[in-house]
């Protein structure tokens, strides 16, 4: 059979990328996503502003839900302070697949633990596999309908503290309403949209970064 988009992204980057630098798998997969063929990557101008979030923040400590291909998650790694703790959430073997070969291509396996399996499963499981552990930082870019489920699923099991960051993709398209009005209606959090353009296209996204008040 044929291969996968996933798998042709991935081919991309082991053609047109260099083993060990993470910029280069950055730009190898815009640019197959700009000129060859669209993926769901969150892309290079919206990437942008999660980098400067990033930096703000410097989670010791960071989640990830939805990796897909790696884009996002070689992204973030790649400007995590040494040591950190970071991990990201796959429940498809395909993507999880093409996910770990085009980490490792970067040379951010160490820095990446991605663990395969849904959201609401892993969710309740982190402090058993990382310790008493509270998040820094949370990157939304799974399922839309999955993004106040998880969001409230972080907050009881604990594992949000009083500053922590969550930015969530595609607050407009595909569009998360009731995220957003769970984020902006809720004292417990400040919110603040990053207006923005849907990946490789003029079509208007955005991130929404919401504070964790505690
Ligand atoms: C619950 C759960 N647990 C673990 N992994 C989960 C999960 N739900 C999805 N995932 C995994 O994340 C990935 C899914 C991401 C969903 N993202 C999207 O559906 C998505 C869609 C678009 C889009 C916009 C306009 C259009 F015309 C068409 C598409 C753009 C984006 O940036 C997106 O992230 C892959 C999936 O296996
Ligand atoms: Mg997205």
């Amino acid at each position: 059979t044929g291969s996968t988009r996933a798998e042709r992204l991935l081919k991309a980057v082991q053609k047109n990328a260099r083993r060990g630098d993470p910029q280069s798998v950055i730009s190898a997969i815009d640019h197959y996503c700009r000129h060859s063929e669209w993926a769901m990557n969150v892309g290079d101008e919206k990437g942008s502003i999660l980098d400067s979030v990033l930096s703000e923040v410097s989670p010791s400590c960071a989640l990830e839900l939805g990796t897909y291909c790696g884009y996002s998650t070689v992204r973030i790694a790649r400007l995590l302070p040494p040591g950190a703790t970071f991990v990201t959430v796959e429940f498809n073997p395909k993507y999880a697949k093409v996910a770990r070969q085009v980490i490792e291509f970067a040379g951010l396996q160490d820095k990446v633990k991605l663990i395969e399996g849904a959201s609401g499963d892993l969710i309740p499981k982190m402090k058993e596999l990382f310790g008493n552990v509270t998040f820094d930082f949370v990157f939304l870019d799974h399922w839309k309908d999955r993004y106040v489920l998880d969001t409230k699923l972080l907050e009881d099991c604990g594992l949000l503290r009083k500053g922590s960051v969550l930015l969530a993709d595609n607050v407009i398209c595909p569009g998360t309403p009731e995220y957003l009005a769970y984020v902006r209606n809720n004292p417990r959090y400040k919110s603040t949209y990053y207006k923005s353009h849907l990946e490789y296209t003029k079509v208007e996204d955005g991130l929404e970064k919401s504070v964790f008040m505690g």
